[in-house]
């Protein structure tokens, strides 16, 4: 079933259901701030969540920690559940287009952010704290055990000198740990989706397979600011592009508040939409003929990626044929500038293989997103700029440096009965040379984030600046990497705006609504 037999919100992929009704909130893209946002606000008003794909639910590739991997065979199927896109300096990378967002294919590691990263972001430390532990009550789960290379790495990081060993812990620590994750021990995956279910189920409608096109602005025209009304959509699959569809907000009687529109769609999906709704650079937008709204270059910029390396073991046959699976262990080296983890990752059927990953924590580069086209289906240009900091190459060559470290280490040679050949380091030492490996070798970590700025495109309550009634948030809004994995973050941003919403209103109370109509 759609939700997997839990009893769940009302889903449904006939657009039929939606359009021209209205809700207190709607929220584009069910992902991974989407689906705590949405079960947050559910509590109090009624909440419509528009995502673009299907169902999680009974789907093995994304539910089974064995699966994980298999998606990355690249392909361009539009109703796919994982979307490759390529930046354009040439680096592959995927997003999630999937009820539960990139957490129905991530990793599944999951860590909490550092104390000062929660502060520079001027947050609330102790709604933070109830919104980490909310979602880690959901759909965090200690690992139930190492598997064998992850017991391994263990002990190979700490020999590296990623010390010291802080066993199992949540929190942003320096050192190797192991972590939490979105795997349970039956190796089912529990993604954002999940969250859902704890909303108040009745006043939830979720529309999948439906794609938010724009959101729909009107001005008072006296004087006023231009404020959100709904969103317009198109049916993810329908070849036919010109239905296009409205659903709108409630209007509460007596009161001058509305609710808001919400965009949850990502780094890609968000800034994508607010240029296709006229707010962006008015020369791109001209080109791209789309009636301009607000002038601002900051739409698109600031986006970034955490560049990072991989080593694939050299090992026997045997060795290949453990099932694949997530990360459990992580390292925080070098004063929190490296994370280093490792995969087990299918090449084939019954052929796994094992490598070492790590990332440059903070990189400072960013790049900027552009439309590609009008079509909301069609990936935006991405272009992130990796290295145009020169310090970013430098912590590039640490993380060679630190990965041939773990690769050589004894734990390793015992483990896989050989000991690993230079890979990095192979072409000499020297740092010009190891800079050469690191811009031809980088990948990336699919970290990525930035493009809706808070300050630049988005106030410190995530208001979309000149706009009424339209926020974003999602990982659009990180001003930078929180250093480690950011899964955890952005479920918990999800969680803590919905609680800050439920305190700023109350006019949810209120029986009576009138609806607006375009
Ligand atoms: C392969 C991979 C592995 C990773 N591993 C880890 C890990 O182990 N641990 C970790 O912490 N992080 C990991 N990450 C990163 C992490 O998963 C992401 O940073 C995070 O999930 C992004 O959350 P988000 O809410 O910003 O976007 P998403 O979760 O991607 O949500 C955006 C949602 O919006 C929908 N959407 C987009 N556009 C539209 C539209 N126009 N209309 C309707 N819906 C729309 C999308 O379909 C999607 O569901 C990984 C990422 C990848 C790609």
């Amino acid at each position: 079933s759609i939700t997997g037999g839990h009893t769940g919100p009302f889903m449904t992929s006939d657009v039929n259901e939606v359009a021209g009704k209205s809700f207190d909130y709607i929220v584009v893209g069910g992902g991974t701030s989407g689906c705590p946002l949405v079960a947050t606000l559910s509590k109090s008003y009624s909440v419509l969540l528009v995502e673009r794909g299907g169902s999680p639910y009974g789907n093995h590739l994304i539910e089974n920690e064995s699966s994980m991997g298999f998606y990355n065979v690249p392909t361009n199927e539009p109703a796919y559940f994982v979307e490759p896109f390529v930046s354009e300096e040439g680096v592959p990378n995927v997003r999630g287009r999937v009820l539960g967002g990139t957490t129905a294919i991530n990793g599944g590691f999951y860590g909490r952010a550092g104390q000062d990263f929660i502060e520079k972001a001027g947050w609330d430390g102790e709604l933070v704290k109830d919104a980490y532990e909310w979602v880690e009550s959901k759909v965090v789960f200690k690992p139930y055990k190492l598997i064998p290379w992850q017991s391994v790495v263990k002990e190979a990081f700490v020999e590296a000198g990623v010390t010291p060993f802080n066993g199992y812990t949540l929190d942003h620590v320096e050192g190797t740990k192991i972590g939490g994750r979105i795997f349970d021990e039956n190796g089912k995956r529990h993604s954002a989706a999940d969250l859902l279910m704890s909303g108040d189920c009745k006043r939830i409608t979720v529309l999948l397979n439906a794609t938010v096109q724009n959101v729909i602005i009107e001005h008072a025209g006296d004087g006023q600011r231009p404020r959100a009304h709904g969103v317009r959509f198109i049916k993810s699959h329908s070849t036919n592009s010109d239905d296009v569809y409205e659903v709108y907000l409630n209007q509460p009687k007596r009161t001058g508040s509305w609710g808001d529109v919400i965009l949850s769609a990502g780094a890609l999906g968000s800034p994508q939409i607010l240029m296709l709704s006229g707010i962006g650079p008015h020369e791109h937008l001209k080109h791209f003929n789309i009636p301009p709204l607000i002038h601002t270059t900051q739409v698109g910029n600031g986006i970034q990626d955490n560049p990072g390396l991989a080593v694939v073991m050299n090992m026997s046959q045997a060795l290949h044929k453990q099932s694949a699976g997530g990360p459990q262990v992580e390292g925080v080296a070098n004063g929190f500038r490296i994370i280093i983890g490792s995969v087990t990752a299918p090449i084939s059927v019954n052929v796994t293989v094992k490598g070492i990953v790590a990332k440059v924590a903070n990189p400072l580069s960013r790049g900027v997103l552009r439309l590609n086209s009008t079509d909301p289906k069609q990936n935006p240009l991405v272009k992130f700029n990796y290295f145009v900091e020169e310090s970013d190459l430098d912590e590039c060559v640490e993380v060679a440096r630190l990965i041939e470290r773990v690769a050589r280490t004894k734990s390793v040679e015992m483990y896989l009965g050989r000991k690993q050949s230079r890979i990095v380091t192979r072409g000499g030492s020297i740092k010009e040379k190891l800079k050469e490996f690191c811009k031809k070798n980088m990948m990336s970590y699919s970290h990525y984030h930035g493009g809706c700025l808070v300050g630049s495109v988005v106030d410190e309550d995530y208001k979309v600046f000149g706009v009424e009634g339209l926020r974003v948030i999602d990982g659009s809004t990180l001003l930078d990497s929180p250093g480690t994995n950011p899964m955890a973050t952005l479920m918990m941003l999800g969680r803590y705006q919905g609680r800050k919403d439920a305190k700023r209103k109350t006019w949810s109370q209120e029986k009576g609504v009138i609806s607006y109509k375009a």
